[in-house]
């Protein structure tokens, strides 16, 4: 297949790049990261996550997050959802779009949202149908698409059950992750041509954790399989509270210097990008995970 003439960049940087710091990032730093990434040419930016805050202590300032962000127009500002509790703090918070979260393996919903894929599927439906009735989009996500941190191998049946259970609740794209960032080319590129079968191609989102450093390589073959969404997170900043030693997602700067050899535009500027990766890395103390980024700054 052709590949996409345009790819839509969803940077989740502020929020699974930070979800799993240990130290609390600073208010300041997290509003500073998200209107950065808004001025780059992003078209969407995860802002945090309303979630218990017991699980997940980093992302308890997201109401004051999207409080003092500057909102530009044309930028989607996502939050995810686990619940309706977590939904009635989005509503407050004046969002146009949620994202809930499932996986394709019983161990790791446990264990990241405590309860069955089933008992999440059902807690989602009122959320779904809630954030619709008010005019606001849901996205869905499904974990452990190639693999769980807990339980192996997950059959590629039980994401395509789990994406269309999620697309039968109103989302309008299925963001398919690799938790645990396992997943190889070739796996993935059937992975999209088995889930497409029941979800349509172009509501379906990729989102690859880089941790064996497959990322770029499987994104690749998504976009030849005709995937035209990308999940990706700034200066490769992340890995998730509940999939011990996963690394964060491929860095954002990293598939920009792809598309834009590929002569796939983004509508991203590379330089702002990586100059907000140089910064970020550097106001939370730890190396840029981008070889883009560091490449550019090397480059001076
Ligand atoms: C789902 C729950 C809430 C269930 O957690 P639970 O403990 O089963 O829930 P509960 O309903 O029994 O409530 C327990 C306590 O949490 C509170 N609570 C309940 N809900 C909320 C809420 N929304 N916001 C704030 N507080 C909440 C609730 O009020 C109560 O407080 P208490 O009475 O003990 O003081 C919990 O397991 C949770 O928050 N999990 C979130 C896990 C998470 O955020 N994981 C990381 C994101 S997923 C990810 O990174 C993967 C992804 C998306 O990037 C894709 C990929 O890479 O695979």
């Amino acid at each position: 297949m052709a590949l996409p003439s345009y790819v839509r960049i969803v940077e989740v940087g502020p929020r699974d790049g930070l979800q799993n710091e240990k130290a609390t990032v600073p208010l300041a730093v997290k509003i500073e990261l998200i209107d950065r990434l808004s001025d780059t040419g992003l078209p969407a930016v995860e802002a945090g996550a309303f979630v218990s805050p017991k699980w997940v202590p980093q992302m308890a300032d997201t109401a004051e997050v999207l409080a003092s962000i500057r909102r530009r127009s044309g930028v989607g500002y996502p939050v995810l959802v686990p619940n309706m509790k977590g939904l009635e703090q989005a509503v407050a918070s004046g969002v146009e779009e949620i994202a809930i979260f499932g996986a394709a393996s019983e161990a790791f919903s446990a264990k990241n949202i405590n309860c069955s894929i089933a008992e999440s599927l059902e807690r989602f439906r009122p959320v779904a149908e809630a954030a619709l009735a008010q005019g606001i989009r849901v996205r869905g996500y499904v974990s452990c698409v190639l693999g769980c941190p807990y339980q192996g191998e997950v059959p590629v049946s039980e994401v395509a059950r789990v994406s269309k259970a999620l697309l039968d609740l109103g989302c309008y794209e299925i963001s398919l992750g690799d938790t645990i960032g396992v997943g190889t080319a070739g796996k993935a590129r059937a992975l999209v041509e088995q889930v497409s079968a029941v979800v349509p191609l172009e509501k379906l989102a990729v989102h690859f954790h880089d941790t064996y450093g497959q990322a770029l390589a499987n994104i690749h073959a998504c976009l030849e399989a005709g995937v035209a969404v990308v999940d990706a997170s700034v200066a490769g900043l992340g890995g998730c509270p509940y999939a011990k030693g996963a690394s964060g997602n491929v860095a954002t700067e990293d598939v920009v210097y792809l598309l834009n050899g590929l002569g796939v535009d983004s509508g991203v500027d590379l330089e702002a990008l990586a100059a907000t990766g140089a910064w970020i890395s550097e106001a939370l103390g730890r190396p840029n995970g981008s070889k883009t980024g560091s490449a550019l700054a090397a480059a001076g």
